[in-house]
């Protein structure tokens, strides 16, 4: 439930902005910055009771950013900002203005991805259960673009250290994160991100924080036990990563599958540490983060138990990727649909926003060197070349324009 802070409304001397609390969650101590016009237009909205603060307290106390990323205070400028427009593109209910998506979502039906054992691929070329584990990987590639795979061979002190540096750095104050992670990182400003700052409706808001690191950025880690954790990390799943590329690309016969070993080093990858925090009010109107396919050649995604990471099927719906404690997810990414020219499939895929639970997931992106330039192994092909760096700076201008990604169908011949 969220609340306004304490201080008596003063008449004579009216604050222009006030704080927000959320009482039930964090009691008096998370609070959020609100205008005192948002208040006001919100009330005029006709928006359903829980999205407007209930009391009127105020204070003069300067803000302070120590807390949560202030996720209700986009929220509550969104919906003030709200047009017919937006209500129509993106579902928002003309009666209460709340998003009406599929509530049930949430708890869709849970799908089993394929699930492969990967070390079959350590038995000699030719044997009959390497041959079926490389089909395995490649079905599931092509049909799914989704797939889990256990005995991979990432030490469990490596994903356990990981997980417990990256709940360390998530436990900073907001104010910290927001600088680059301070101390902790030193990475400068833009490798944290949270909420989402170009949405322009509730559809586009994020409810999660997330650092995204440039394995090539990491000696810049102060925190030892971190940047240690981190290398070890990005060195086995970039092994890990190339190791399933060259069977994709094997599978399709493609010449050159040095390829990827000579575009793809470890300091080309990508490391980024997500948490969704618990969404009390919320979580029936935003997602943990947003639907999309990931611009990369492959991800290798390790999940805690939580649940809540979707992957969009192939006749629009949506499927719940259970959590498995043993298992990797891996997924295709933009570049390697390119690659493969559409034979495997990059997979659009979303995380819901849970109302009570915290979540934490690591995403290893597995990408080139920014010159690399990515042309299909199959003849004729149906993307037009592009380097890496192009690509990426397409999706940055798709996504400032649009508030969305546009992705591979802008290469398309
Ligand atoms: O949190 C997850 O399970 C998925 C994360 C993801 O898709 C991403 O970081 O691109
Ligand atoms: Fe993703």
């Amino acid at each position: 439930m969220v609340k306004l802070c304490s201080a008596p409304w003063n008449s004579r001397c009216p604050p222009t902005r006030i704080y927000v609390y959320d009482m039930i969650r964090y009691g008096p101590c998370t609070r959020t910055l609100m205008d005192l016009g948002t208040i006001s237009a919100l009330k005029g909205l006709h928006i359903p009771s829980k999205f407007i603060p209930t009391s009127t307290m105020t204070t003069t106390e300067a803000y302070d950013p120590c807390f949560e990323p202030p996720f209700e205070l986009i929220i509550s400028t969104l919906l003030q900002n709200h047009s017919p427009e937006i209500d129509n593109n993106h579902k928002l209910s003309p009666t209460n203005q709340t998003l009406m998506y599929e509530k049930q979502d949430y708890n869709c039906k849970f799908t089993v991805l394929p699930l492969v054992d990967i070390s079959h691929l350590g038995l000699e070329e030719g044997h009959p259960m390497r041959e079926e584990c490389e089909r395995e990987i490649a079905w599931a590639a092509k049909d799914w673009g989704f797939f889990q795979i256990v005995n991979h061979g990432i030490p469990r002190q490596v994903l356990e250290q990981m997980k417990g540096e990256q709940e360390k750095v998530f436990r900073q104050p907001f104010c910290v994160k927001r600088a680059g992670g301070g101390k902790l990182l030193n990475l400068g400003e833009e490798c944290y991100r949270w909420g989402n700052p170009t949405a322009t409706c509730l559809r586009q808001m994020s409810w999660s924080e997330a650092f995204h690191i440039p394995i090539n950025d990491i000696s810049r880690i102060e925190d030892e036990s971190l940047r240690s954790a981190i290398e070890i990390f990005a060195a086995v799943a970039t092994n890990l990563a190339e190791k399933i590329v060259e069977v994709l690309a094997a599978n399709l016969r493609a010449e050159g599958t040095d390829y990827f070993r000579v575009n793809c080093t470890r300091d080309s990858c990508y490391l980024r540490m997500n948490r969704y925090p618990p969404c009390p009010n919320f979580s029936s109107e935003v997602f943990g983060l947003m639907p999309h396919t990931d611009s990369d050649f492959l991800a290798i995604v390790c999940q805690d138990s939580v649940g809540g990471l979707q992957l969009m099927k192939d006749d629009g719906t949506w499927a719940s990727v259970s959590p498995n404690p043993n298992a990797l997810v891996i997924n295709v990414g933009d570049l390697l649909q390119a690659w493969s020219n559409g034979v495997y499939k990059s997979v659009k895929h979303r995380v819901m926003a849970s109302a009570k639970e915290e979540r934490h997931s690591m995403a290893f992106f597995y990408c080139p060197k920014s010159n690399t330039v990515i042309k299909s192994c199959i003849n004729p092909s149906i993307y037009r070349n592009f380097s890496f760096l192009e690509y990426r700076l397409q999706v940055q201008k798709d996504v400032k324009a649009t508030g969305d990604k546009v992705g591979l169908s802008r290469f398309l011949l």
